[in-house]
């Protein structure tokens, strides 16, 4: 699937010019509130008619104002879920679930269990939503989304009306439909741990324009992205594969540069993880620390310097894969930092979630 925007619209106080492509995957929009996001998506959706540009998805063309084309939103192939799961509230669960099927005019048996199954929704079939959760309203929103047999899946702050305990009910469930239907989904959050752990791609919109597209590891290791994300935000994303759970409770995860321990980390070995490493929990030592609480150094060679709104920002090659650490003017200049150099990073704490490449936070581990 290759989803490519390229369109401009003026709102009465409002300009959004926004142009990306979105390959397969979990595509994030990210940007603060009011940026443009969810114009993007409508224009995406067919909900609305941008005055100029193009939209076209695996060489279909969706809408073009140069020749007036304009496919209506029931016929783009779109599965949408709100931030509200808008279930029909007169209808059981497996009767919303249907519904969306009767669009697409399939109604695949082996195809319904799966999606059931996946969301952890089998037994609620029979319940009307006003006897839902809020998460299993997302849940089943989600499934018949799912179960209309998109295209696309547009998601837009899906977990943004839910508390902490509910998001990370669901959580889990959106990395499996990640993971395992392949379908390609845009996904509109303003929440980084949420695109740390989901996003494939990032696509950063700010004042109605794309400032920044790209792989999720790429955008997240950017100093650029920094003011956007703030201090307590900013941080890379690297991927590490379980090794082995070791006697003492620990769990050992090998990554590109070297092994790290986490706490218990309720997974197989051989699982792909993804580990978030926030810029302000990396500490940098020219020397491999000796006699020092801290399980977790890496080494790693100083790519660049950049000072940003919160502090200097180094960002490391870690065997091929970039880390961000936080320090202040006073150390960069006491260590000599420049390009080239050859670092160790103390990492103070990582979260980590399931999937290849990218960011995460949900076990949320600190580390000893
Ligand atoms: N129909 C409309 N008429 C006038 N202005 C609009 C309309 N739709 C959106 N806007 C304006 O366009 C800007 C972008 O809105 P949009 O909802 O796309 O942002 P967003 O990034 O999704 O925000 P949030 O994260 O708060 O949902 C806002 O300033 C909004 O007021």
């Amino acid at each position: 699937m290759m989803l490519s925007v390229a369109i401009r619209h003026h709102f009465p106080t409002f300009t959004l010019d926004a142009a990306f492509e979105a390959p397969p995957g979990v595509t994030a929009l990210f940007g603060r509130s009011g940026s443009g996001k969810t114009s993007i998506v409508n224009a995406v959706a067919g909900l609305m008619r941008p005055d100029a540009g193009r939209i076209e998805m695996d060489g279909r063309l969706l809408s073009d104002s140069g020749t007036g084309h304009f496919l209506p939103p029931h016929r783009r192939g779109m599965g949408y879920v709100f931030q509200e799961a808008r279930l029909f509230p007169h209808l059981t669960v497996r009767q919303n679930l249907l519904y969306g099927g009767w669009f697409s005019g399939r109604r695949d048996r082996a195809g319904f269990s799966r999606i059931v199954e996946m969301l952890g929704i089998g037994h609620l079939l029979t319940r009307r939503p006003v006897a839902l959760s809020g998460g299993e309203r997302q849940r089943v929103a989600l499934g018949r989304a799912i179960l209309s047999d998109p295209r696309l899946l547009l998601m837009d702050e899906p977990l943004a009306a839910l508390d902490e305990a509910r998001k990370a009910e669901i959580l889990p469930y959106l990395e499996r439909l990640r993971d395992e239907t392949g379908l390609p989904i845009l996904y509109v959050s303003h929440a980084p741990a949420e695109i740390a752990r989901l996003a494939t791609n990032i696509v950063l919109v700010e004042g109605g324009r794309v400032i920044g597209a790209g792989p999720a590891a790429r955008i997240l290791s950017d100093p650029a992205i920094a003011p956007v994300l703030g201090l307590r935000e900013t941080g890379a994303i690297i991927t590490a594969r379980i090794e082995a759970h070791e006697a003492d409770g620990l769990t050992r995860l090998g990554t590109a540069t070297g092994t790290i321990f986490l706490p218990h980390v309720e997974a197989p070995p051989r699982s792909v993880m993804r580990l978030r490493i926030l810029a302000q929990d990396v500490m940098i030592a020219l020397d491999r620390p000796e006699r020092i609480s801290a399980l977790n150094v890496l080494p790693a060679v100083v790519r660049d310097l950049t000072e940003t709104d919160i502090g200097m920002l180094v960002r490391l090659d870690a065997g091929g894969e970039a880390m961000l650490a936080r320090i202040t003017r006073r150390s960069a200049s006491a260590l000599a930092l420049e390009p080239g150099k050859p670092v160790h990073a103390v990492l103070k704490a990582v979260s980590l979630a399931p999937g290849s490449i990218g960011g995460a936070e949900s076990g949320g581990s600190t580390l000893p």
